[in-house]
């Protein structure tokens, strides 16, 4: 089973933010979505988690229509938006516990959960602080970790390290990468480091449209470019004559 996106379309008014995407992500793939400001990359990510509906077309995500029953989709996926969950009030323990309980978890059950998330992604002797004292690198943790409580099959990290300082980001990397193959995984970012450091596969969007997908390596082949940089700047510049 995998992700199978047919045509996916998003029109607001007479701007057309989606344009018949078309594309297959395979389970427990770790998939890279690309593109400049405005390229449809969070739309795409709406649709497909069911916060917006498409204009036309469809997505099958792991044997469920976003379109025919959006409400199984919802059951297996989660998302780390760009703004996090994050409580501020709340210390990162209360915080997975919270979302626990707001999943069915009786009070024991959501202490087991939070407890083994703080191991898995690094909060552990950061259980008591408050969310308002925790570092950008640390909430951006937490808020991976409450989206896993749900135990989803497919998560959505929305541009996960923007602001972070490179120690943070790398030891953000390592929890991605530990988690990579356990879950699909859908990301967007503008750094193409991470891309090279963590996907499996890239999508490259321009104006709405998927403008190319493949392997790091088939990209650069593709373009006869040797960095992931000039491969990104090619497949997305501007014609001279539109
Ligand atoms: N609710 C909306 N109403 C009208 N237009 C919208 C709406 N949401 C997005 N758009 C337009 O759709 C296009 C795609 O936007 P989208 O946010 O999906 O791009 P993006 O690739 O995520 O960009 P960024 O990298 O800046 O986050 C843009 O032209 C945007 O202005």
């Amino acid at each position: 089973m995998e992700i199978k996106i047919k045509e996916l379309t998003k029109t607001f008014k007479d701007r057309v933010a989606v344009d018949q995407l078309s594309l297959t992500i395979g389970k427990g793939e770790f998939f890279a979505l690309l593109g400049e400001n405005g390229a449809g990359k969070t739309t795409t990510i709406k649709m497909l988690s069911c916060l917006m509906e498409p204009t036309s077309g469809d997505a099958i995500m792991l044997g469920d229509s976003i379109v025919g029953n959006p409400q199984a989709v919802k059951k297996k996926l989660n998302i780390s938006p760009q703004e996090t969950a994050v409580a501020r009030k709340l210390s990162v323990q209360e915080n997975l516990e919270f979302i626990a309980r707001i999943y069915g978890s009786t009070k024991q059950d959501a202490e087991q959960k939070a407890i083994r998330l703080m191991e898995m992604f690094g909060l552990a002797d950061r259980a008591k602080s408050k969310g308002r004292n925790l570092s950008g690198g640390m909430e951006r943790r937490l808020s991976i970790a409450m989206a896993m409580i749900s135990e989803p099959e497919i998560i959505f990290l929305d541009e996960p390290t923007v602001g972070l300082d490179v120690r943070a980001r790398l030891d953000l990397w390592q929890i991605l990468l530990d988690l990579k193959g356990q879950i699909t995984i859908i990301l967007t970012t503008h750094y193409l480091e991470e891309v090279e450091a963590l996907a499996d596969r890239i999508g490259i969007m321009h104006k709405g449209r998927l403008q190319a997908l493949g392997t790091l390596e088939e990209l650069k082949n593709q373009t006869g470019q040797t960095k992931l940089q000039d491969v990104f700047l090619q497949l997305t510049a501007e014609e001279e004559n539109p």
